[in-house]
């Protein structure tokens, strides 16, 4: 039985693919082989050595210790992609909002207590104080062309925007989904200058952290607006605060609210909704839950962000993996070690992404504990796991 620790609600569409003769799910378990979240902080607490795998039914990964998990041979995997056109939906509607000024006419409509002719009055007069901007031919500038930076650049030359786009690790995959009318900028500066929209999708990492800073933001046109569905800490909100202040900045339309940012009135601030919809939670929740259950049982890596993909079918087999050092010998020395114990390899896969190297072995014959003791021994040796042959 596989142990399963959830740590925030994640949908039964996704917990469904955990079959209950083969797996225990529980918000409660002190020695889970796999833990599946959401967005809950994960460097406060103490992760069991149990843990095996964590799977983010999601995104951002910043709410993982990703890189102790790395030292320990676990795998971290995301979703990627899964929740893009939710995100991709909110941030277009957090562009209308902040162009028609939508948010504050809501208000002044919701303050309004006169009735009849009076209240068509009230109307009248009161629009003029709601002008807004219409899209065709305003500059947007995507910060990051990932799975949500490439849908938001292809809808808004879909409205008639021109869009400039920096990413300097674009994939080629989503080069291919980006539309060609998305011109490229060399520098962030050049993407700030050209701008009257910015909107940022990159994930929060030491590199990413106040990317959107004072001296970038000064480069803009004078009433611009920044979009941040991407983390609070990508932009300085000091810095974004002054702007509004300074009429630099129209609008800061963000899905990571704090006191500063709710207390003031140019702020669209929203409860970090970029991702509920019900699809994408399930869109989520399902490609992390398949994508751990099979590592649990086959070894199989699929979207993990600190180990290499790394997948063999599954043969009528033994199957041992080795999350390693990427350093020299280390296939080697298992080798050696699985060559003493009389054992015939029938498969082997080796894969490197950084630091971390990931074996898979399939063997002839079953493993005992001798000889992974002996594997467990190997310097550099990180985490070990005997899955036997394939469930049936
Ligand atoms: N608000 C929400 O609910 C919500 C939902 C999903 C994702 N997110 C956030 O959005 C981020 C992006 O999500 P995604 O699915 O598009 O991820 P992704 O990995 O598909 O894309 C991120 C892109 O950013 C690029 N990048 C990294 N550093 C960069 C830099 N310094 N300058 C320019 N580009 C850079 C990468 O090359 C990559 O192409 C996530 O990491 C997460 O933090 C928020
Ligand atoms: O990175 C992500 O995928 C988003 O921030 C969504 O977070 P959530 O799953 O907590 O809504």
């Amino acid at each position: 039985m596989y142990k399963v620790l959830t740590l925030n609600n994640i949908a039964v569409a996704g917990l469904r693919r955990l079959p209950r003769d083969r797996y225990e799910v529980s918000s409660e378990s002190s020695s889970p082989d796999a833990v599946i979240l959401r967005s809950h902080n994960m460097h406060d607490m103490t992760i069991p050595e149990s843990v095996a795998a964590i799977g983010r039914a999601g995104a951002g990964v910043n709410n993982i210790p990703v890189s102790a998990m790395s030292d320990r041979g676990v795998p971290v995997f995301n979703a990627p992609g899964a929740n893009a056109n939710a995100v991709k939906e909110l941030a277009v509607a957090g562009l209308l909002l902040a162009a028609r000024n939508i948010c504050d006419a809501r208000e002044y409509v919701k303050s309004l207590t006169s009735t009849g002719d009076e209240l068509a009055k009230d109307v009248e007069n009161g629009k003029k104080k709601f002008v807004g901007f219409e899209l065709p031919g305003r500059t947007l500038g995507v910060i990051g062309l990932g799975a949500i930076g490439v849908e938001v650049a292809n809808v808004a030359l879909a409205l008639g925007m021109k869009v400039v786009g920096f990413d300097p690790k674009i994939t080629v995959k989503r080069a291919w989904q980006l539309s060609s009318g998305v011109k490229q900028v060399e520098t962030l500066d050049r993407l700030f200058k050209a701008s009257d929209v910015v909107s940022v999708h990159v994930p929060l990492v030491d590199g990413t952290k106040g990317l959107v800073s004072a001296d970038r933001l000064s480069l803009m046109k004078d009433g611009s607006v920044i979009i941040n569905f991407a983390r609070g800490g990508v932009v300085d909100s000091k810095a974004a605060l002054q702007a509004l202040n300074s009429g630099k900045l129209h609008a800061y339309v963000c899905d990571f609210p704090t006191p500063e940012l709710i207390a003031h009135p140019k702020v669209i601030a929203l409860p970090h909704l970029g991702a509920s919809t019900t699809e994408a939670e399930e869109n989520c929740a399902v490609m992390v839950a398949e994508n751990v259950k099979e590592y649990l049982e086959n070894g199989n890596v699929r979207s993990s962000v600190n180990f290499p993909e790394a997948v063999i079918p599954r043969a009528d087999a033994w199957r041992i993996t080795i999350a390693n050092a990427n350093v020299p010998n280390m296939v080697g020395q298992i080798s050696t070690c699985l060559a003493q114990a009389g054992l015939n390899i029938a498969d082997l896969l080796n894969k490197s992404m950084g630091d971390i190297a990931y074996t898979i072995v399939d063997l002839d014959g079953p493993v005992s504990e001798e000889t992974m003791q002996a594997i467990r021994g190997i310097k550099g040796v990180l985490r070990l796991r005997n899955l036997g042959k394939p469930i049936s």
